[in-house]
């Protein structure tokens, strides 16, 4: 550390400098400074990153909203009138900056840096290095550090097609007065699936646009397949294997989008169009050859297991990565990075159970293995519940989905868990656990669950694979036959 600091005299020269404030840049920063390390932590906007300013906060409190206007619709079902419920979108703009604001100021792990005595630059404008251990930032700040880990997140994908700057991403729901009146959602992986959902609540005429063969292409085959008729059945036009964009156009309305498929050409049009076709790596700005930063084949920062970038003293984590880029993901990154940053590289990223999920209309979740996946290396049975016989859902008048688990026929134990429709997000977060555990399907289905609950729809598809299997479960038999959940 003298030598540096010998060496880069008196511009601010730290142990450990990050640079991104996401949650893999905040959880970095954190472990560092609590190592010991004198660390700074510089971001070119606000603290939290995408994930607490433009992704999942936000989103999903414009998701909540979507999902008080469907809730609002089915009072009448439990004999309770009111007026058809009307959005104002620039009032629930006001809220969703509030929700922001509220999760900001209650965030534990701001508290923890700052009282760890880390150094934060926040909207600093964007760095970039200039050379392998500084880097200078657009304000003209100018840090140098022994160690330095990369944390800068990503962008939405840009498209090299005609017009793209007509186009619009999800980030630009903020600055809308009011809801458009139609929509192209193109992509329909996690981003753009949340789009449309969520625009079609808000009264949008929404057409969604996938390249591939079946939308959320990396869900179970079934949830895919339901998820679409869902969309449509809600008033969204799905469009798979639609086939490859020419060029977008302005229209007397807004935009139009032109595409082809087996040599004929379409056209479709909206006041809005937004592309949600992938999330790139942000590296051009960053200046990564400078500091010998070599990048993988999808362009993003090309890590070691110890998250160590091509030069040895530079680590990376989060979406950067191309990593599964989730908030929970990030944060373990962000921590496992800085701990081989610190104390050198000895602790491999955990290869763990990640359930995952979205809160659009319908709620879908995975986790484990996709049914497609264990098939590949393992002999399975699989259990499915419909969501249309068990009690809690009739009773909350939820009765579109499923729950489907994949055993191992060997082990016994649970592999995989889809689900899609009402509080599917936390019906896989139960079976995360059951899989991270290593526990056996015949097990899970004699944990007796609260009745009626989401949680005890799970139950039940364990006791009908246990039956599969020809496993005793004892009293949970009676699941099946009150309809679990
Ligand atoms: C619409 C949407 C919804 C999502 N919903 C969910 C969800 O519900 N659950 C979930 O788990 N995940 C969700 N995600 C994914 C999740 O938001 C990301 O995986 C996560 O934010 C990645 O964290 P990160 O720290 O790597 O990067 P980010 O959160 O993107 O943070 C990167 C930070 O680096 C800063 N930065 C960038 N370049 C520079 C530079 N050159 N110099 C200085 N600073 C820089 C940025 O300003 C930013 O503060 C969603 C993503 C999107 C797009
Ligand atoms: N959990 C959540 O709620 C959530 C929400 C948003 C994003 N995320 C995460 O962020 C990451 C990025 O998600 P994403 O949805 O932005 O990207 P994605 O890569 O998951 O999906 C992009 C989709 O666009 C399609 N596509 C690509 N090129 C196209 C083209 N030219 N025309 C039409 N379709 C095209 C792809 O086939 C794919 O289905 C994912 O890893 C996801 O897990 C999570």
């Amino acid at each position: 550390m003298l030598t540096a600091l010998a060496r880069y005299g008196d511009h601010h020269m730290t142990d450990v400098l990050v640079i991104g404030a996401g949650p893999a840049g905040a959880a970095a920063a954190l472990r560092s400074a609590d190592l010991g390390a004198r660390t700074a932590l510089v971001t070119s906007a606000a603290f939290g990153g995408m994930a607490a300013n433009d992704g999942p906060v936000p989103v999903r409190a414009l998701a909540h909203a979507g999902r008080l206007l469907r809730d609002a619709r089915q009072l009448d079902q439990y004999g309770i009138t009111i007026s058809e419920p009307v959005l104002d979108y620039s009032r629930l703009l006001g809220r969703v900056r509030e929700i922001v604001g509220d999760v900001r100021t209650n965030s534990s792990l701001r508290r923890q840096i700052d009282s760890l005595g880390v150094t934060i630059h926040e909207r600093a404008g964007v760095a970039r290095f200039v050379d392998p251990n500084s880097i200078e930032t657009r304000s003209g700040l100018r840090l140098s550090a022994d160690k330095i880990i990369i944390c800068t997140g990503g962008v939405s994908r840009r498209l090299p097609i005609p017009g793209f700057e007509l186009t619009c991403t999800h980030s630009d729901a903020w600055g809308l007065t009011s809801v458009p009146p139609s929509m192209l959602v193109v992509g329909a992986g996690a981003t753009g699936m949340q789009v449309a959902s969520i625009f079609n609540a808000f009264g949008s005429r929404v057409q969604l646009f996938e390249a591939g063969p079946r939308i959320l292409a990396t869900e179970d085959a079934d949830i895919s397949v339901a998820a679409a008729a869902a969309l449509r059945q809600s008033g969204i036009a799905v469009h798979e294997a639609f086939g490859a964009i020419e060029a977008f156009e302005k229209s007397a309305t807004g935009v139009r989008m032109i595409f082809t498929k087996d040599g004929c050409r379409f056209d479709a049009e909206a006041s809005l169009v937004v592309v949600a076709t992938g999330w790139a790596a942000e590296t051009s700005e960053l200046n990564v050859a400078a500091a010998g930063i070599e990048l993988n084949q999808r362009k993003f920062v090309k890590v070691d297991e110890y998250l160590r970038t091509s030069a040895p003293h530079i680590f990376a984590a989060g979406d950067i990565t191309g990593h599964l880029m989730l908030v929970p993901q990030a944060v373990q990154g962000g921590w496992t990075a800085a701990t081989n940053a610190v104390t050198g590289p000895t602790m491999p990223l955990a290869d763990q159970v990640s359930p995952m999920g979205s809160f659009t209309e319908p709620e879908y979740a995975q986790a484990g293995l996709t049914e497609a996946k264990a098939r590949e290396s393992h002999d399975i049975v699989t259990s499915i519940v419909h969501f249309d016989v068990t009690t809690r859902t009739l009773i909350d008048g939820r009765t579109f989905g499923f729950c489907k688990l994949i055993t191992d026929r060997k082990s016994c134990k649970v592999i995989g868990c889809h689900v899609i429709g009402e509080r599917a997000v936390d019906i896989a977060e139960v079976a995360a656990i059951a899989i991270a555990a290593g526990m056996r399907v015949d097990d899970l289905a004699q944990i007796p669950l609260a009745y009626p609950t989401y949680g005890g729809i799970l139950a039940r598809a364990a006791v009908m694979a246990a039956g599969q299997l020809g496993l005793g479960v004892g009293w949970a038999n009676q699941l099946e036959r009150q309809s679990g959940g």
